[in-house]
């Protein structure tokens, strides 16, 4: 993608004024504050909590102890923020980070977050505990690539069915999340009893499964207690080990990649595992509180096996800056994950949309006056070392 707004000062403000609508506010804390207003007390706290307020107050903090240094006379007229992911070309270095059961958010959850992702070429990795089958989602990604993250369930005839449904179904990659073998200790959703699943929230690709359905006496549709209780028994499974990925390798052709890496020899285990890559995250600051800042932790796995597999980014994109700084430490890719969350609950899909939009051109332009004109060429050299805390 080049040049969202253009170069001129006029339609550069006229394209930041045309989404200024009162309904979606520019800043972060205000659109925020906004989504707030639009959700129940539950599920605003469902998606701003984290495990205690440490590493997510930690994952923002990081970000502000790098510093970008701008060159100056260099030509940024034409731009390109095109990044190459797993082998292919996408226009943006952006990807829609998995969020589940957004159901809670808006009504159309994944299915208004897929048609903004496909307005604005983002490709879209599609969480397992969504409101919507992985089917439907990927039918309205349209043309735009979609990713599958699957909570590796404690039943390998499970994974199998979800990972060639979603390799049937188009999704390019499989996405195999770490972190999360059970829920950490989460105050503000024990606080309100609140976990929405227990609902049946959110297992949309549980109930539409047919190894799932042959696991219960009756369908959800006639005992919804019981089919929740069967998704708990099978969810995850805390005794796996970096041996069990043979088994999921052996499952698809398509491409793994592991989020929640943090440490630089997990980055080499999964590459010895034969992964594609892997995506440095916290998930959001919502599992291990306490755990270092996510930003912090890139450069590690970046020097361990950035120059043999894929390298992504999540936990703390907020604006342009973040993902050049992200860039410039060597991910390829970074995900975006609460910004789209609150675009969704103030305006369905086109919140989404101009969500994406803004961290787009707010990019561009950041990389334009930094000196650099493709980000493919942002690089250390780009960024002062960190700051120490407290700086
Ligand atoms: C409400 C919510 C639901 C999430 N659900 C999932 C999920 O289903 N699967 C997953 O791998 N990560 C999940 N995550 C983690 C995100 O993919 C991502 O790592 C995180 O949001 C990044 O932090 P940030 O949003 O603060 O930038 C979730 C995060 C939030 C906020
Ligand atoms: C049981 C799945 C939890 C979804 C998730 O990853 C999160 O809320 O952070």
């Amino acid at each position: 993608m080049t040049t969202p707004y253009g170069n001129h000062q006029l339609s550069i403000y006229a394209g930041g004024l045309k989404g200024r609508r009162p309904d979606l506010p520019l800043r972060y804390v205000d659109l925020e504050a906004r989504a707030r207003q639009m959700l129940s007390d539950e599920a605003y706290w469902y998606v701003a909590g984290g495990a205690g307020e440490s590493s997510m107050t930690a994952n923002r903090d990081a970000f502000d102890r790098y510093r970008l240094v701008p060159r100056m006379l260099t030509d940024i007229s034409v731009r390109d923020l095109g990044r190459t992911v797993l082998g292919k070309r996408q226009p943006t270095p952006l990807m829609i980070a998995p969020l589940g059961v957004q159901e809670i958010i808006h009504e159309r959850a994944e299915l208004a977050v897929a048609e903004a992702a496909a307005a604005v070429d983002v490709p879209m990795i599609l969480s397992t505990v969504s409101s919507f089958a992985l089917e439907e989602v990927r039918s309205a990604l349209g043309a735009t690539s979609g990713w599958y993250q699957l909570y590796w369930p404690n039943d390998d005839a499970l994974a199998t069915s979800l990972v060639q449904r979603a390799e049937a179904a188009g999704y390019e990659a499989i996405v195999i999340t770490l972190d999360t073998k059970m829920l950490a200790w989460r105050e503000r959703d024990l606080e309100g009893a609140y976990l929405p699943f227990l609902q049946g929230q959110g297992l949309a690709n549980y109930f539409s499964d047919p190894v799932f359905r042959a696991g219960l006496e009756q369908p959800p549709e006639a005992d919804m207690r019981a089919a929740v209780k069967h998704w708990s028994n099978v969810f995850a499974a805390p005794a796996r080990t970096w041996e069990d990925l043979a088994r999921l390798r052996a499952a698809t052709d398509l491409p793994l990649v592991l989020k929640g890496v943090l440490h630089p020899e997990d980055a080499l285990a999964a590459r010895a595992a034969g992964m594609d890559g892997v995506i440095v995250s916290n998930h959001g600051g919502r599992q291990v509180d306490g755990s270092i800042a996510a930003i912090d932790a890139l450069a590690g796995v970046v020097d361990a096996v950035g120059d043999q597999i894929d390298v992504l980014f999540d936990s703390g994109i907020r604006r342009g800056a973040d993902v050049l700084k992200a860039i410039a430490l060597g991910a390829d890719a970074v995900l975006v994950g609460r910004p789209y969350a609150w675009g969704l609950a103030c305006d369905g899909a086109a919140g989404v949309e101009e969500v994406l939009r803004r961290l787009l051109a707010d990019t561009d332009l950041s990389m334009a006056l930094s000196g650099v004109a493709r980000l493919d060429d942002m690089s250390r050299r780009s960024l002062q070392q960190p700051l120490p805390a407290g700086m």
